[in-house]
């Protein structure tokens, strides 16, 4: 599914209205139904009445409050107990919104203006008692932050118990960046129209969106699927779709073979976590390029794949390339750097294998500290085979030679930026993790959660993502199935644990559950 910026929905929402003909009131109609039907699931679980129950409309100047008036008519129709604050005098709200206040104007609603200190207390009991509070204050249409006057009641509705529904996007929250200046809601669900906004996806956005329902209001399907718009986010039906199918006469060489370069004293985990996550990815055959010191510890610890100690006692020198070079002859994908520590010596050798292994090549973690300050090289590469990189935030501000912040407040079109510099596909992970590719298309993952915050759950990504490489997935697929299955292995492990304690060794050996379970949904 694609996520647009405000100026994409903007044009999508005008295209629908002037090429098709639709009105806007019907659009905003259907938004506000869509709301209702949220609205109807989280409080009485789809079936049964929402007569006699509570609901307060914060409604503001733009489309959103009038989304949320139309929403407000509907609960009255329902038999609701409603009441809406407005933040604007009536005179304020124009078009479609205007009409939506007359008509709710015209049910036995109860509305009042919020001015200012004197509509206080009647507003903090009506929220104290909402079975539901809908947030309809502000949209795409957001500039900066909020107003102090209603910041303050943002704040009594994050405090308070009701089920809270966002209309669009959580107001406070910016639609493009995700940003939030000082205070947004907090809701439980976050109902969008058309299509999916950045802002639910970048910044603190998805701290503040809680569960996102996306309802396409009957703008037409070719709108939503335009080619120029280049963001996605991924779901199960895209996975589904990029999932390869394993033959019935296949082998072990057929399904792919990879070498995992990884690994030094003390790091041996980082290899075996790594290669636990190509085989649990259904890799052919996996080889570990490995120091000779610590050689022995990884091969027992990981019996399905083989071991090949390369030079270096502690961690692999400059002369481990001959091994690596051979290793990687008859290979379908490479994968070198967690756990291996920063030798100087291995500077070469990385470069020799960025110019001369024309497989596809992922570079994690220590192999990305090798570049940092030096990401010409990364430059070296170009034309010469694929390139996949992993890096988190700290990794990418490293390479990029700014900090952690400069990544994090311009996640999307940094990762964009140098995944076409580089010629590479660049997997900048976080609690969203972006998976941008040279040509311009950028994936949000919006699968997994805090548990993933552990040492070698990266490591895990980066062995399946070899694995899928080998398998004959490109890069770009390789590296969004990986993403989203590691995130969905560890969402199905939170159902059990909750979002903290499993182990990244659990979440490598939760791939092939995660990989069946849409793989039934096929057909
Ligand atoms: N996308 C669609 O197809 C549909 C969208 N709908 C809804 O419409 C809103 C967007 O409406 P818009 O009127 O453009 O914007 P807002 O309602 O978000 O309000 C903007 C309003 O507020 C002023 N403003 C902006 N920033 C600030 C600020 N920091 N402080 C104070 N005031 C501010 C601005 O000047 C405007 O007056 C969209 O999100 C959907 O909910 C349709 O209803 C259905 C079709
Ligand atoms: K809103």
């Amino acid at each position: 599914m694609r996520v647009v910026n405000t100026e994409q929905m903007r044009q999508i929402e005008e295209r629908a209205i002037q090429q098709y003909g639709i009105p806007s009131m019907l659009l905003m109609e259907n938004a506000a139904w869509a709301v209702v039907e949220e609205i109807r699931r989280c409080l009485v679980q789809n079936e049964g009445d929402l007569a006699g129950l509570k609901a307060v409309i914060l409604v503001g100047k733009g489309n959103n409050g009038g989304d949320g008036l139309a929403v407000a008519r509907h609960l009255v129709l329902q038999g609701m107990d409603v009441t809406v604050l407005l933040f604007a005098g009536t005179e304020q709200l124009k078009g479609d919104a205007a009409l939506n206040l007359r008509l709710f104007q015209g049910t036995t609603g109860k509305l009042f203006v919020i001015e200012g200190e004197k509509q206080r207390l009647v507003a903090r009991f009506a929220l104290a008692q909402a079975d539901v509070i809908v947030d309809a204050l502000y949209g795409i249409g957001l500039r900066g932050a909020l107003p102090s006057l209603i910041e303050e009641y943002v704040n009594e509705v994050n405090n308070a118990s009701a089920c809270v529904v966002s209309v669009d996007i959580p107001s406070g929250v910016e639609a493009n960046t995700g940003k939030v200046y000082r205070t947004a809601i907090r809701a439980q669900i976050t109902v969008t129209f058309g299509l999916p906004k950045w802002g639910l996806f970048l910044g603190e956005g998805p701290i503040y969106c809680g569960r996102v329902a996306v309802d396409p209001i009957s703008i037409p399907e070719a709108f939503l699927e335009d080619e120029s718009i280049s963001t996605y986010v991924l779901t199960d039906d895209t996975i589904r779709e990029i999932l390869p199918i394993r033959h019935f006469k296949g082998h072990k060489g057929t399904h792919g073979k990879g070498i995992l370069v990884a690994g030094s004293k003390g790091m041996s985990g980082a290899a075996v976590l790594a290669g636990r996550g190509a085989l649990r990815s259904g890799i052919g055959l996996l080889q570990i390029v490995t120091p000779q010191g610590i050689a022995k510890d990884v091969d027992a610890s990981i019996t399905e794949a083989t071991v090949w100690p390369a030079p270096g006692e502690d961690s692999l020198n400059e002369e481990s390339w001959e091994v690596i070079a051979r290793q990687a002859e008859k290979a379908q994908a490479l994968a070198i750097g967690p756990g291996l520590a920063q030798n100087p010596g291995f500077g070469l050798v990385l470069e020799e294998i960025l110019r001369t292994i024309s497989c596809p090549v992922v570079l994690d973690a220590d192999a990305l500290n090798l570049l940092a300050g030096e990401s010409s090289l990364i430059e070296a590469r170009n034309g010469r085979g694929p390139l996949i990189l992993t890096p988190h935030p700290g990794e990418m501000a490293r390479l990029c030679q700014c900090t952690v912040a400069d990544v994090e407040s311009n996640r999307l079109d940094l990762a964009l930026t140098k995944a076409a510099e580089w010629e590479a596909v660049v997997v900048l992970k976080g609690s969203v993790t972006i998976v941008a590719s040279p040509d311009g298309r950028a994936f949000f993952n919006p699968s997994g959660n805090p548990g993933l915050g552990t040492g070698g759950t990266g490591d895990v990504l980066t062995g399946s993502i070899l694995a899928w490489l080998a398998q004959g997935v490109s890069p770009l697929e390789a590296a969004c199935l990986g993403a989203y299955l590691h995130g969905k292995a560890a969402d199905d492990l939170a159902e059990e644990y909750g979002w903290s304690g499993f182990l990244a060794s659990e979440v490598a050996d939760r791939l092939p559950k995660v990989r069946r379970s849409l793989e039934l949904k096929l057909g």
